[in-house]
């Protein structure tokens, strides 16, 4: 099938309004790999009049929940069926390698099935009311309208976990991907066209934030926005999104600590800790950049780390020895560039990296080394900021407390990890450690089941498992009284 370079508003595939276009770039080589038309707020107004009008028509949210979840796993199937053209896609528009892309598409179609599953078992709740001949019953109905934004590195990850639960519990949507990356948001847009979805009900906007996204946030005739992204953008859409009193549902960055006590396996955590950072080149917002090391083995463990970091191959995402890809822009690495600049004049000791790569190949590519600093205190910078990039910083510590007290040394609080073999210590350590998920001798991972989101200014709401299905639904209390008298008191 085709790739349909366009909105799809209202059921149909259609050009920007403008003549104004924007091009696509492999970030690997610079190379132009698409061009699609860049709306603005006059696309972005006739999708949510598409939405406003096919919600309010009310025949998605009353389609009986099992034909949704039929559906939202139909869904799925394409995706499989698709997943190699898909991840080809993911790869060219963001650089990481195919076999991550592969095993995103795995997940993404993951999570399609598992709120297919999910759509029809909520039958609603009776309550046992205190108020005789009566019946009261919590029922769930779908939020409305919603706006749907996302960030450019893990474009159709992070759109599945928004597109899977809002059509699986009747809502009507906007999707607006990153400008940046917005290949596989378009073929997926193709697969809920294939599948059935009716005409409005699911759109996709393509243009910038400043425009589209903006509009999406303050537009009154939009319920609930639903956004993954940066800090500074998230303030603005909670801001803008006052509007109405929306629905907010925010997933922004971390600055993730990863605590190694000498008693963990050290090997396992060297390997963890080094593919909970440079995994799709540090540009993952639970990417365990702050790792915290136990004084006794933190000169073994930074030995072992540089050792390791100097034998990865970057490269092209389709070259099957790459470990590592390009960052995703020019802007992008020159913000990476300027963190680890600051490190070195707040006084932390570069390792290894710290600059771009000389080899020859790599010079059209936004390349930049895997990078380790030591002597990190967490007053620094690029300890406190969320770079995105290959960057680890490495602080000591010798008492767990003091572990813990380091971890929680920040305004974020998206995940973090602890290593150890004793089992009472980690789940201390979890217990105190204030974020949305804490791994325990694990690092990154993530499933449909179990949910995701953030603490402090890590964001606001949870994706994935049943609280991501309930983030579409509005609870509503239906009391009935069976034996209706006057109460006389007027
Ligand atoms: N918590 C999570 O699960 C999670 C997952 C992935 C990425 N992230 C975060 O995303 C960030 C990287 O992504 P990014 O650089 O694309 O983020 P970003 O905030 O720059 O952009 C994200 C999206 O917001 C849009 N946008 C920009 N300005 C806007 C505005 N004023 N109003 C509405 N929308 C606007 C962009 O066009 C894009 O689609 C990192 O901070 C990362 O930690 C978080
Ligand atoms: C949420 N996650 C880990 C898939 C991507 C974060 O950038």
């Amino acid at each position: 099938m085709k790739l349909q370079l366009q909105h799809y508003i209202n059921g149909k595939w259609v050009g920007a309004d403008s003549e104004n276009t924007r091009t696509i770039m492999n970030p690997y080589n610079q190379e132009v790999i698409a061009t699609v038309p860049e709306g603005d707020e006059t696309e972005a107004k006739e999708a949510i009049a598409a939405a406003r009008a096919a919600f309010d028509k009310g025949e998605w949210a009353s389609t009986p929940a099992t034909e949704r979840g039929a559906i939202v796993r139909t869904i799925a199937e394409f995706i499989e069926r698709d997943k190699e053209e898909l991840a080809y896609l993911e790869s060219l528009d963001t650089g990481k390698t195919v076999e991550e892309s592969r095993g995103d598409m795995e997940d993404i179609a993951g999570v399609f099935r598992y709120y297919a599953e999910l759509a029809d078992k909520d039958g609603g709740e009776m309550i046992d009311s205190p108020v005789a001949n009566s019946i009261s019953k919590v029922v769930r109905e779908p939020v409305g309208v919603c706006g749907q934004i996302t960030p450019w590195n893990y474009p159709l990850l992070q759109a599945s976990w928004k597109l899977a639960p809002a059509l699986a519990t009747g809502n009507t949507l906007i999707m607006k991907p990153s400008e940046i990356t917005p290949l596989t948001t378009i073929k997926v847009f193709q697969l809920i066209e294939e599948a059935g979805v009716p005409a409005g009900v699911a759109n996709l906007v393509l243009g910038a934030g400043s425009t589209i996204g903006a509009e999406l946030s303050s537009n009154t005739d939009v319920d609930l926005i639903s956004f993954t992204g940066g800090i500074v953008t998230g303030k603005k859409i909670m801001q803008a999104a006052s509007s109405n009193v929306k629905k907010l549902a925010l997933e922004l960055g971390g600055k993730n600590p990863n605590i190694i006590f000498a008693d963990a396996d050290f090997e396992t955590a060297v390997d963890q800790a080094l593919n909970g950072v440079f995994f799709h080149a540090g540009q993952i917002c639970s990417a365990g950049t702050r790792l915290i090391v136990e004084e006794s083995i933190h000169d073994e463990f930074v030995q072992a780390l540089v050792e390791r970091v100097k034998k990865f191959k970057l490269g092209s995402g389709f070259d099957e020895d790459t470990q590592m890809g390009p960052l995703i822009s020019a802007e992008h690495l020159a913000k990476v560039e300027k963190y680890v600049e600051a490190g070195v004049n707040e006084g932390a000791t570069l390792a290894v990296g710290g600059k771009r790569p000389d080899d020859p190949e790599l010079q059209q590519g936004f390349f930049y080394l895997p990078t380790i600093f030591t002597d990190c205190t967490s007053d620094m910078t690029v300890v406190q900021e969320e770079a995105f990039g290959p960057i680890i910083t490495v602080e000591k510590f010798t008492e767990e407390d003091e572990a813990v007290r380091i971890s929680n040394d920040s305004i974020y609080g998206l995940a973090g990890g602890v290593w150890t073999n004793d089992t009472r210590k980690a789940e201390r350590c979890a217990a105190k450690m204030r974020m949305g998920t804490v791994w325990i001798n694990d690092f990154n991972l993530y499933f449909p089941h179990a949910p995701w989101g953030g603490f402090k200014q890590s964001g606001i709401g949870r994706e994935l498992g049943k609280l991501g299905l309930e983030e579409y639904t509005e609870t509503k209390h239906i009391f009935q009284n069976l034996n209706p008298e006057p109460i006389n008191w007027f």
